[in-house]
């Protein structure tokens, strides 16, 4: 039928309302003169990208298709992948109990720029609680509510730009938790959103309490892919995870200084127990020996921890386009034991890092587009030369701040330029 398979091209959409306001602007400069113009920069040749590499979404199309507006995708935006919900008059969320019709999403979650995912409830309030410290945005010991208070399948908390939602344990329960966030973002019209996952996991050849930010989640054939059955057939998706993200947070980490952290495979699993090679299941159907052959291997293949979330979630955010991450505590290292067997306030401590790690990257990037607001509006009031100034101002600010960091960190209390050379 001569439809391939293609990444989506990247463009601004044309909605009615945006086409007048170019045609407003553009009447409205109908009589600019050289001199006018010679005080506006326009950047449109310039493209960064910094979100999207091979992965991400997809559509179909023929040839001569590529700048139909249903085959294109807008920067930042949420993909939803399915031509029928555009015919629905309601969308009911049912396991988060809300509903386009009975809530206004853009509204309530407009403004949401961070959704952290974990397991357990319990541990998603903790988070939002030390969120909202971490971001001064109230008092932390204060009740959070739960916006899905109408059911009991998962429980989501609003703080800020962060949305903290638990997703409970294994792939079924976090893909349906993923398929009606993904529509609430979609409808909320959510734009430049991270998603990560924040949770524990096994650790493979590393010390317990270690952190480890994945690269690309892989299956029990150490492979990066999630398969799953469709109408049948088997349709199997990329989980690779974003490297930019990834290494930023590494980053964060070293920052912090106060957990080893490392980058690498997770391996994700249907099973807490023969899935992920214990001996201390009600079933096992191996020897030990055979335990240890796979778990070395997995290691070999750069597996450092296993879990049972991260295939469907790196599968998910992938085809929406959403900038997405997994960030796991390690509770015990799988080549020494399998019984989890750390002191409860131990664990507690474990459970703390991801969200500290992340909490700290939050509130970074939430800085970082502050300073970005404040330029873009010198920038707009400026005059090419003035700009000029501005920017090689900014660089030179940012030169300083590397060499004041550099200094700081050798202890050198006097200036020196030696970066610079
Ligand atoms: O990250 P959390 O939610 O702790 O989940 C991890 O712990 C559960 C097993 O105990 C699995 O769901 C695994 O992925
Ligand atoms: O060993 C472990 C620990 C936490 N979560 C898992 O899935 N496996």
């Amino acid at each position: 039928m001569g439809y391939k398979c293609r990444i989506p091209c990247v463009k601004p959409l044309m909605t009615n309302r945006k086409r007048q306001k170019c045609l407003t602007w553009a009447k409205e400069k109908k009589n600019w003169t050289v001199a006018q113009w010679s005080k506006v920069l326009f950047s449109d040749e310039s493209k960064f990208c910094i979100s999207f590499g091979n992965e991400g979404p997809r559509v179909w199309r023929k040839s001569g298709e590529a700048h139909n507006p249903s085959c294109l995708r807008e920067e930042g935006h949420i993909h939803l992948s399915n031509p029928h919900l555009a015919k629905m008059k309601e969308d009911i969320l049912y396991h988060f109990d809300l509903g386009t019709n009975t809530h206004d999403f853009p509204a309530l979650f407009g403004d949401v720029k961070f959704v952290c995912v974990g397991g357990s409830p319990w541990r998603m309030k903790a988070f939002a609680q030390y969120i909202t410290g971490e971001l001064k945005l109230g008092n932390p010991e204060e009740e959070i509510a739960n916006i899905c208070a109408g059911t009991d399948r998962y429980a989501m908390y609003k703080v800020g730009p962060v949305l903290a939602i638990s997703h409970g344990m294994g792939i079924p329960s976090i893909s349906i938790m993923l398929h009606e966030l993904i529509k609430l973002l979609y409808h909320s019209k959510c734009t430049d959103v991270t998603v990560i996952r924040i949770g524990t996991s096994g650790g493979i050849g590393i010390d317990p309490g270690s952190v480890v930010i994945t690269s690309q989640s892989v299956n029990p054939c150490f492979k990066p892919e999630f398969e799953q059955i469709v109408l049948g057939k088997t349709v199997i998706r990329s989980t690779q995870l974003n490297n930019e993200l990834a290494q930023e947070l590494a980053q964060c980490s070293k920052e912090i200084n106060e957990f080893n952290t490392v980058i690498g495979s997770t391996m994700c699993t249907l099973d807490f127990y023969e899935g992920q090679a214990r001996l201390d299941g009600a079933i096992c159907s191996y020897t030990e020996e055979e335990k240890m052959q796979y778990l070395k291997a997995a290691y070999e293949a750069g597996i450092r921890n296993i879990e049972m979330e991260s295939s469907v979630f790196a599968a998910m955010c992938n085809v929406s386009g959403l900038r997405a991450a997994v960030v796991c505590v390690t509770l015990l290292n799988r080549l020494d034991g399998d019984q989890i067997s750390s002191s409860h306030d131990v664990l507690v401590e474990y459970q703390q890092r991801p969200q500290k790690l992340v909490g700290y990257f939050i509130k970074n990037r939430m800085s970082q587009n502050l300073n970005k607001t404040e330029s873009i509006q010198i920038w707009c009031l400026c005059t090419r030369t003035e700009l000029e100034n501005h920017i090689a101002s900014a660089i030179w600010g940012k030169i300083n701040g590397v060499i004041q960091k550099y200094n700081s960190s050798c202890k050198k209390t006097s200036p020196h330029t030696d970066t610079l050379a």
